[in-house]
């Protein structure tokens, strides 16, 4: 059992797993010191399975010679333009899919919802694809690499890796295919795509080779859409379990769209103004090839940080935090590169769900999932919709308080 030691950088443990040693870090003061790093004393690295799986040029694989570089031109689609652009797109694709399932009244899962919401979102704002059929076919393969990447490295028949390889094959192929139309000038669209290709005439240090964009198209799928719907699925439960968080969110919803007309979209600016919806060697010394694990999860829920930290308390934001002790997309230069696509997704969603809507969760059952790398409901949280009845609503809320 490893033993939880203190220094100067705060709480620590070592332990040792399959043969490496792995320091946990589970404090504000060892997460600084390794963010802030710049990964000069760090590098960092992923399981072989998980670079075997989204592919050696991913941003989550590369080592830090070629991140900055990687990282730099990946950036470019994520600029407050093409954001603007997906809060529409995105808005859109959200509010008719609440629409139909709210008027079907059937319970559905959340998970599922939002795991095929954000999959579908991610696909059109890279690669306009939009088809059915395409969309089911990339989706299955990236779930099967998803799968592979904390799998056992041995390529035997049957087992997760296996499939999570061929599965990488089958979509590195259909990528190949979608850039060599759009290099013929037989497709062209306005996404992350072709503004990679766009910059096939700049010199090679300005653009992205043929696997890098390919690596990291799986890349930006993997890593967006489980985080993303993970926190979806969340935010529907804690909301469903402290009504009184749910009630200031949604007066704060209403409040911000009353002089909107009714099924107006969604803009950058009004997904901005939603407020509630937002090293060490000494004492605690770090030898060459240990594997160093910053404990977010610990930090988060450190009742020294955070009063009651198992209560879901939205209000604790309001006031200042220590820094490092909320990292849910790291810090530094590896910080998340979706965070702020992420954020304006969480937003729009809790917007159109509580300024439209009333929910029941269907299944009490509160046990996880065994195998998926983030914590996700087995029940998949499945959820019943009602329309909102906004003037009814109002009264009953006037006559609370
Ligand atoms: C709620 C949603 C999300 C959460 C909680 C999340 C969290 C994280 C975390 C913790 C990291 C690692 C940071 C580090 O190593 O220090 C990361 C990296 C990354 N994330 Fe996210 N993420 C989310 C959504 C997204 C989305 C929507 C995208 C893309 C569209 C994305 C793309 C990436 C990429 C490319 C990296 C690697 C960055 C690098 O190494 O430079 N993430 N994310």
């Amino acid at each position: 059992m490893p033993v939880m030691k203190t220094s100067r950088y705060g709480k620590w443990f070592k332990t040792r797993i399959l043969g490496k040693i792995h320091m946990f870090v589970p404090s504000t003061e060892g997460a600084k010191m390794i963010f802030t790093s710049d990964f000069a004393n760090f590098n960092k690295g992923y399981v072989k399975s998980m670079a075997d799986a989204v592919g050696k040029n991913s941003l989550l694989c590369v080592p830090h010679e070629s991140h900055k570089r990687i990282r730099r031109l990946l950036s470019d689609p994520f600029s407050m333009n093409s954001l603007s652009k997906f809060v529409k797109t995105f808005d859109k694709m959200l509010s008719e899919r609440l629409n139909k399932l709210q008027e079907s009244g059937k319970s559905f899962s959340i998970l599922d919802f939002s795991m095929k919401l954000t999959f579908d979102a991610m696909c059109n704002m890279l690669m306009s694809v939009t088809d059915d059929s395409l969309l089911g076919r990339i989706e299955k393969d990236c779930t099967a690499v998803s799968d592979a990447m904390l799998s056992f490295p041995f390529m035997i028949p049957g087992t997760r890796y296996y499939r999570g390889i061929k599965a990488r094959r089958r979509l590195m192929e259909t990528f190949r295919g979608m850039i060599a139309k759009r290099r013929s000038g037989e497709e062209s669209f306005e996404d992350f795509l072709q503004s990679m290709l766009e910059k096939d005439s700049c010199p090679t240090n300005e653009k992205l080779s043929d696997s890098e964009i390919m690596d990291n198209l799986l890349t930006l799928i993997i890593a967006g859409q489980t985080t993303t719907a993970a926190a979806m699925m969340w935010s529907v439960k804690f909301l469903h379990d402290n009504r009184e968080a749910q009630q200031k969110l949604r007066e704060e919803q209403l409040a911000m769209t009353k002089d909107k007309a009714a099924g107006a979209a969604l803009t950058l600016e009004d997904v901005s103004g939603m407020s509630y919806g937002l090293k060490v060697r000494h004492c605690f010394e770090i030898k060459k090839g240990w594997h160093v694990n910053i404990d977010a999860a610990y930090i988060h829920y450190d009742p020294a940080l955070y009063k009651d930290p198992e209560q879901f308390n939205p209000s604790r934001f309001e006031e200042m935090q220590k820094s490092y002790s909320f990292i849910p997309f790291g810090s530094g230069p590896r910080t998340c590169l979706g965070m702020n696509m992420a954020k304006v997704t969480m937003l729009i969603f809790l917007h159109r769900l509580t300024s439209g809507y009333l929910w029941t969760v269907d299944d009490p059952d509160l046990s996880l999932e065994k195998k998926s790398h983030i914590p996700r409901l087995r029940s998949g949280c499945p959820i019943t919709l009602k329309p909102l009845n906004k003037s009814k609503y109002a009264r009953m809320v006037n006559k609370s308080k």
